[in-house]
């Protein structure tokens, strides 16, 4: 079988397939071999219809719009009795070598069916499709690649079994996050949008604001702070606070001008949501390094919000998935203008839910996401925290807002030449 992703899937049986269980952390690992085997203990109570749908087509953009419809796709397609499970599948320790897609499991009453909408997908150019069957013996489990045949006829040759894999000590989306979550120079975000310009037209208008000039060696006449923090923790008050303290000009990122194609990339794949919002810090620090030239300059979110929230975003479970600190991961965009004092403010989540319900305006996906999900709203904490270049300096916007502001005021006269 000459299936162009091929080349995307390596040395097949070099893999290994990591499923998610739940979004708290637990991975099944596997990997397979060429040899007859025993099945993984944990693979025993699996029922016997069990497939994987693999989304490795050749155009990043186009595979990443797939991968991010596939959910949807499989679940309005398929019997509701099968259960979708979030599968990677990689080769350990080789960067970029991540193929996303969802391992399923048919209890369903109508076989056929399932293996029907798996057959058509099959026949896409972006998908891979196998099926996982339990020998004789109830012990072994092979994996068989599908031909992509109309008939779904199975490709024997490339029958593999599946035997049990070391947990990787980070989240396979680690492998994948450079260029593909966080972008570390403003040409690799801008390529992204040069490429989905066919299909998202708003890419154009976005490339033509993003400056060619390096600001970044430029160092500003005066101070540049950042404020950083979760939804709700008080940073539109304290900005606004600052700059009326300070006489400082106020920025924020993404940056105004961008406002009329931001819910255009809200509902884009992180590959293209991701590459907008680094581009909103390339403008916004053009604007920094006008207006730091004649006040100082306070900022709305920036670099640390794109990053924490990218990283934190693409892995899964406890914040021991998150890259390790010092990761290369974490490191600052050589050609983005540094700011001289960046402040995150952290707030108990309890406090923060009280304020967000007083606030009571709607809230985006992802804010609902940190409502429901403490193990994200931790992870992205813990990534502002561990963002260097400059690091932040964390402050409990817990008290009143004026004593949080007078630590504020506190912390720039520290940092800063005012
Ligand atoms: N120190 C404080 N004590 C009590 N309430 C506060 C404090 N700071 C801000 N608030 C209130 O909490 C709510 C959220 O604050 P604010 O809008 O400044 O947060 P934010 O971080 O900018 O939120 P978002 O990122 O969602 O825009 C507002 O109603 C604000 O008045
Ligand atoms: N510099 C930035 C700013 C924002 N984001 C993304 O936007 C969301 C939060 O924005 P709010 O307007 O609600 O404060 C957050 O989910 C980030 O994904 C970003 O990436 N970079």
């Amino acid at each position: 079988m000459a299936k162009r992703s091929m080349s995307l899937l390596g040395q097949w049986s070099s893999r290994v397939f990591s499923i998610d269980l739940d979004k708290r952390g637990a991975l099944l690992n596997f990997a397979l071999t060429e040899k007859p085997q025993q099945a993984p203990e944990k693979f025993r109570n699996i029922q016997e219809r069990c497939y994987s749908v693999l989304v490795c087509g050749d155009d990043r953009i186009q595979s990443a719009r797939f991968y991010f419809g596939l959910e949807d796709l499989l679940r309005n397609e398929l019997p509701a009795e099968c259960e979708l499970l979030p599968v990677s599948s990689y080769l350990p320790h080789v960067k970029d070598s991540l193929i996303r897609g969802y391992f399923l499991k048919d209890a369903s009453e109508c076989p056929s069916l399932t293996r029907r909408v798996l057959g058509a997908l099959g026949l896409s150019e972006q998908v891979q499709v196998c099926s996982y069957l339990r020998g004789p013996d109830g012990g072994r489990w092979s994996q068989q690649l599908w031909s992509g045949s109309e008939n779904q006829n199975m490709d024997v040759s490339k029958t593999c079994y599946v035997v049990p894999s070391e947990e990787a000590n980070y989240h396979p989306s680690v492998l994948n996050m450079e260029n593909s979550d966080v972008f570390y120079c403003r040409a690799e975000a801008c390529k992204v949008l040069q490429e989905s310009c066919d299909i998202i037209p708003e890419s154009r208008a976005v490339l033509e604001l993003v400056g060619k000039t390096d600001a970044s060696r430029h160092s500003p006449d005066f101070p540049v702070v950042v404020i950083e923090g979760l939804d709700a923790t008080g940073k539109t008050t304290m900005t606004e606070s600052l700059r009326e303290a300070l006489g400082a000009r106020l920025l924020r990122s993404p940056p105004q001008c961008l406002s009329p194609w931001r819910a255009v990339f809200d509902r884009e794949p992180p590959l293209i949501r991701r590459a907008f919002y680094a581009l909103g810090n390339y403008i916004t620090a053009e604007q920094m390094g006008k207006e730091a030239s004649q006040a100082p300059v306070i900022v709305d979110r920036y670099w640390h919000s794109t990053a924490s929230y990218a990283i934190a975003t693409a892995v899964s479970g406890p914040v021991s998935s998150l890259p390790p600190e010092g990761s290369p991961l974490y490191r600052w965009p050589p050609d983005l203008l540094q700011p001289s004092l960046v402040v995150l403010l952290t707030l108990d989540p309890q406090e923060r839910k009280r304020r967000l319900e007083a606030r009571g305006q709607g809230q985006t996906d992802e804010e609902q996401e940190l409502d429901h999900n403490l193990l994200f709203r931790l992870r992205v904490e813990e990534a502002y925290r561990r963002v260097r270049g400059p690091a932040c300096v964390v402050v409990d916007a817990g008290p009143s807002a004026d004593k949080v502001l007078q630590q504020v005021l506190l912390l720039i006269k520290e940092h800063c030449r005012l």
